[in-house]
């Protein structure tokens, strides 16, 4: 028997893991985790547990991995995993079509759906990995021009150019997608810190963070605000999560609780991944079958496609909740709402006005009469 201790949060795991030999517990908060330990062979958790010397001083001894269901993996020393002999997996690339789901949603509600205007935009996209990248597809559909800031993907890719960083000084928009890290050469703690601001010389329209509160400076951000050098902040991610600072909540035009990422199919994506990887390593049988999301039926799109992302993705209807309250206990519950959304390339849309087919192509929804 294989037993895997799993945070309660990690969906479709009854799906992957129906097989009598794998056992499935679940923890819901540290005294949970660290009674049930003992028995797991792997633990699975989200980017809300840390793993470091702090929070586990040591390991059991059955204990033989540690997964997370996420894209990013800061959370987790993998250093302290490996002088433990514990391996380490993640999902890479599980979420990257929701997250550039969000920032294209974000986009036309700030800008607006037509072409004339979104075509005249150009947007630095910094970080080009996975949610970089898809970021990038969306907008460059919608007819935004993408340059994508990465220099350690230069170094690692030669085929790959990336922008000086003199266009993130010129850039209508800017869209984060880094990982935070501290190591050296390309540490991207505060990237955009005061120093971005004072070498910019004229105001950014937008800028989205969508990949970790730490790559922001919240308070230099904050002062661009008040001296016009940006004109509208939207935050995903925060410094401190799940504990909010007041006056960025307050500053940000759309303000979530880190839902990026989240959808039906990313969700699966990443117990996917991690339970494929982990079948593999700890050798017991899961279930490569996909499961049949819930789909809307198709929307009458005819008040227009802001109106549809308004209903649609629940960016929309969180900002009010979590502005009603930031509390971190709150923060973790909206969280869930956002998991049940279905990606918009399942999603038809009936009687969208004819000048924004193609943004909405863009966004990946099936357009129908
Ligand atoms: N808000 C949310 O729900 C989500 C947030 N994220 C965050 O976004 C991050 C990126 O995710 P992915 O794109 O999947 O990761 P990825 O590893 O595919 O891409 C990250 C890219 O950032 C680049 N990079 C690293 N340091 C840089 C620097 N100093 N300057 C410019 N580029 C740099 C890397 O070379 C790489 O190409 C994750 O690490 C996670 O923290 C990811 C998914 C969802
Ligand atoms: O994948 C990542 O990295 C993220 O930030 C996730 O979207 C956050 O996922 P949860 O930790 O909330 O499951």
């Amino acid at each position: 028997m294989i037993t895997l201790l799993c945070e309660n949060h990690i969906p479709w795991l009854k799906h992957l893991l129906p097989h009598p030999e794998v056992q499935v517990l679940s923890f819901w908060d540290d005294v949970s985790l660290h009674e049930q330990l003992p028995q797991a062979d792997a633990l699975l958790i989200r980017t809300v547990t840390r793993i470091n010397p702090v929070t586990f001083p040591q390991f059991p001894a059955r204990l033989k991995a540690v997964a997370t269901a996420t894209a990013g993996f800061d959370h987790v020393d993998q250093n302290w995993l490996a002088l433990n002999g514990i391996r380490f997996f993640y999902a890479p690339g599980c979420n990257a079509r929701s997250v550039g789901e969000y920032v294209g949603s974000c986009v036309v509600a700030h800008f607006g759906s037509e072409p004339q205007i979104l075509t005249k935009l150009t947007a630095s996209i910094i970080g080009c990995g996975q949610t970089g990248s898809h970021t990038t597809v969306i907008l460059e559909q919608m007819g935004v021009r993408c340059m994508g800031y990465d220099p350690p993907k230069a170094a690692r890719e030669p085929d790959f150019k990336t922008a000086d960083f003199e266009a993130l000084l010129e850039a209508d928009l800017i869209s984060l997608h880094v990982p935070l890290t501290p190591v050296l050469p390309h540490p991207t703690q505060n990237l955009l810190g005061a120093d971005f601001w004072e070498r910019r010389k004229k105001p950014l329209r937008l800028l989205i963070n969508a990949a970790r509160g730490g790559v922001l400076d919240e308070t230099a951000a904050r002062n661009a605000l008040k001296s016009g050098l940006l004109q509208t902040l939207i935050l995903d991610v925060w410094e401190n999560e799940p504990q909010l600072s007041p006056e960025s909540l307050h500053t940000a035009t759309i303000a979530t609780p880190h839902i990026a990422g989240y959808s039906q199919q990313a969700k699966y994506n990443a117990s996917r991944i991690i339970c494929e990887a982990l079948s593999h390593y700890l050798d017991f049988p899961f279930n490569p079958q996909p499961p049949a999301f819930a789909v809307p039926e198709p929307v009458d799109a005819s008040a227009g496609l802001q109106d549809v992302l308004h209903s649609l993705h629940p960016a929309f209807s969180l900002d009010p909740k979590l502005r009603a309250n930031p509390a971190p206990a709150s923060f973790a519950t909206l969280r869930n709402e956002a998991a049940q959304r279905c990606e918009f390339r399942f999603i038809g849309l009936q009687k969208l006005p004819e000048p924004e087919h193609p943004t909405a192509k863009a966004l990946g929804f099936i357009l129908q009469p």
